[in-house]
């Protein structure tokens, strides 16, 4: 019997995970069309107005940190920063408060907003000592299970102790067969549909799905070239993450690239499209999760969607125990079919190293498959839309990647040769520096706390601020996204895009895992697939700029950027289809 057949007595159905809180819903439902419900109502709506407007007490260094005025009475502040932390009101409470910044959360809450080097240095390195706020968790909770993602203190530290080993350098160096399968299948795909001009079927898209259907929102004959075709790449770069992490995750095929009405990818889509951006009424959703039971079409297709993804999750995870106890059935143990995160990470949770009270339980370890498929799909995705489109505006940089690229003799590189092209790298590091999937990471203090300033800034009573002292469960908002795009750090152009600035570097360290930037966090909870991440992102790199060019679309959409949790492109004046990135793609010849 393998290892991994004799550690994962993985339950059949593991759909229980992800649905604790379906009967809480269900029973507040009942509650809210009785008798006793209408009082509990009143009684919670006592309750609120208490909790919003009685000020809670804050230590005098925090109550002299200037800031804005509240903008609304209930949200105060809060939608200027997350809307805004690019260029938005946040750039300019900065420039005008200095680097830390009080500001109105919710009601009456105050919460602090840093661009402050030393200040995020210093929350990093003490990493256990801030929380993730209480309400994305819980969010995250309910979505994924109890994964690394929403773990705190003595169980984060736990269970990254056991999965630390599978994201190694040496575990990537394993995954690049798959990284290259799937790149390389994305990219003659594309060519099928540039070379039938649009044609599904033609391109051998059909036949998975049966129906022969243009994938929705995927080509658009209109814009067809000769050679070229508009592609709607970001759909088709979420199903390539959603892919390789099947494959490298879990040794499993999803196949969501071949079918286009895949049910896995399609819930992600939806789940995305429904909920791309912050509004006021998701922000109350999440504080009050009660009010996602009021009917509406939104809730009735996130709700669907969610349910198909776990579902789907809950298969994937079937299909895998299947395959180990086959294999035990056999007695053949391939480690080739073993060298996925998920056989890793079972593997390093029977290590000697790891004492048996430290071991991760099966429905953690079940966990962390909804966490990798949640975590390390869309933001791969949307960062590589985001670097076409930035080379698609910058002919230039991307003539000069394509140079570099095509001058590797070999089709598939080893790791140590593609991570020793430093344009490619360059142009990883800059895309995430100004387009990160998280622009901003919250946290509330554990305890009572201090907090060192790196610049004093004058306070509202003219006094030098030069420390912030924080109540236990004060909340936290790391300007990741203007850290990254600091003048002071990347100079006057910091806000263009120009990959070679990252030869020189910044001005002053930044405590990010990788890159001089915060795109992946750091300290303690960085982002523990940033070496799959990067790997992944260069493999699909170097085979796409080899053989396509990427051009902006004559018709000029705008592309703006919303953020729920991930940072994602929408078409301005076609929202209503979902974060979209249209880009002509043309063969090369050269
Ligand atoms: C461009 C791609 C990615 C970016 C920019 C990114 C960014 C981040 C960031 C900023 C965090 C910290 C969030 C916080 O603490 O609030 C994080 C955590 C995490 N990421 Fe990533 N990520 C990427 C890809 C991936 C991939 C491919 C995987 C898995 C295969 C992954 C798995 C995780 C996990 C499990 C955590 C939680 C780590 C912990 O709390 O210890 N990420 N990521």
């Amino acid at each position: 019997m393998s290892l991994l057949a004799a550690q994962l007595t993985l339950p059949t159905n593991v759909s229980s995970t992800f649905s604790t809180y379906e009967p809480l819903f269900s029973a507040s439902y009942d509650v809210l069309n009785s008798r006793v419900g209408v009082v509990a109502l009143c009684l919670l709506a006592v309750f609120l107005s208490a909790w919003l407007l009685v000020p809670k007490s804050h230590y005098a260094s925090f109550d002299n940190l200037p800031g804005p005025k509240p903008a609304h009475i209930l949200w105060g502040n809060s939608l200027e920063v997350i809307k805004g932390v690019i260029g938005g009101k946040p750039t300019e409470w900065f420039e005008k408060y200095g680097k830390n910044v009080r500001y109105t959360a919710f009601g009456t809450t105050q919460a602090l907003l840093t661009s402050d080097l030393t200040t995020i240095n210093y929350i990093l390195k003490n990493g256990y000592d801030f929380a993730k706020p209480p309400i994305p968790a819980r969010v995250f909770k309910n979505m994924l299970g109890a994964g690394l993602i929403t773990a705190e203190g003595m169980v984060h530290r736990r269970q990254r102790k056991v999965l630390n080993p599978a994201f190694g350098t040496a575990q990537v160096r394993n995954l690049m067969p798959e990284f290259w399968n799937k790149a390389y299948l994305l990219s003659d795909l594309w060519g099928g549909l540039i070379a039938s001009g649009g044609d599904p079927v033609a391109a051998g898209l059909a036949a998975t799905d049966g129906a022969g259907a243009t994938p929705p929102n995927a080509v658009d004959k209109l814009a067809q070239g000769t050679d070229g075709l508009k592609i709607e790449t970001l759909g088709w770069l979420n199903r390539f993450a959603l892919d390789v992490l099947g494959l490298a995750g879990m040794n499993v095929e999803i196949n969501s690239l071949r079918d286009v009405h895949n049910e896995l990818s399609t819930a992600y889509k939806s789940i995305s499209g429904q909920d791309s951006q912050i509004t006021p009424w998701i922000m109350m959703e999440m504080i009050f999760p009660i009010l996602r039971w009021i009917p509406s079409k939104r809730q009735k297709i996130m709700r669907a969607s969610m349910d198909a993804a776990k579902a789907n999750s809950a298969r994937l995870l079937r299909e895998k125990k299947a395959a180990i106890a086959k294999e035990a059935e056999s007695g053949l143990v391939d480690p080739e079919r073993e060298r996925d995160v998920l056989s890793l990470l079972v593997r390093a949770n029977m290590s000697p190293d790891v004492p048996a009270d430290q071991r991760l339980s099966d429905a953690e370890v079940l966990a962390q498959v909804g966490t990798f498929l949640a975590a390390g799909h869309e933001t791969t995705s949307t960062t590589l839309a985001f670097l076409l489109e930035r080379l698609a505006q910058n002919p230039d940089v991307q003539e000069k990647l394509h140079a570099e690229l095509a001058a590797v003799p070999d089709d598939r590189p080893t790791y140590d040769q593609i991570s020793a092209l430093p344009y490619l790298e360059n142009c990883i590091r800059e895309v995430l520096r100004l387009d990160p999937p998280a622009i901003v990471i919250s946290r509330v203090s554990v305890d009572d706390t201090t907090l060192p300033v790196g610049t004093p800034m004058p306070g509202r009573d003219g006094s030098l601020v030069d420390s912030i002292q924080l109540r236990k469960g004060s909340q936290i908002f790391m300007a990741i996204s203007h850290v990254n795009t600091s003048a002071e750090l990347w100079g006057e152009d910091a806000h263009e895009f120009r990959p070679e600035r990252h030869d020189a570097g910044p001005t002053d360290k930044v405590p990010g895992v990788y890159g001089n930037i915060l795109s992946f966090y750091g300290g303690v909870r960085n982002c523990i697939g940033y070496r799959f991440a990067v790997m992944e992102m260069k493999t699909a790199m170097f085979v796409l700029l080899r053989h396509y060019r990427f051009e902006t679309l004559p018709s000029q959409p705008k592309i703006s950027r919303r953020w729920l949790f991930v940072q994602r492109p929408a078409v301005e004046g076609e929202e209503n289809l979902g974060p979209q990135m249209p880009l002509m793609v043309r063969q090369r010849h050269d």
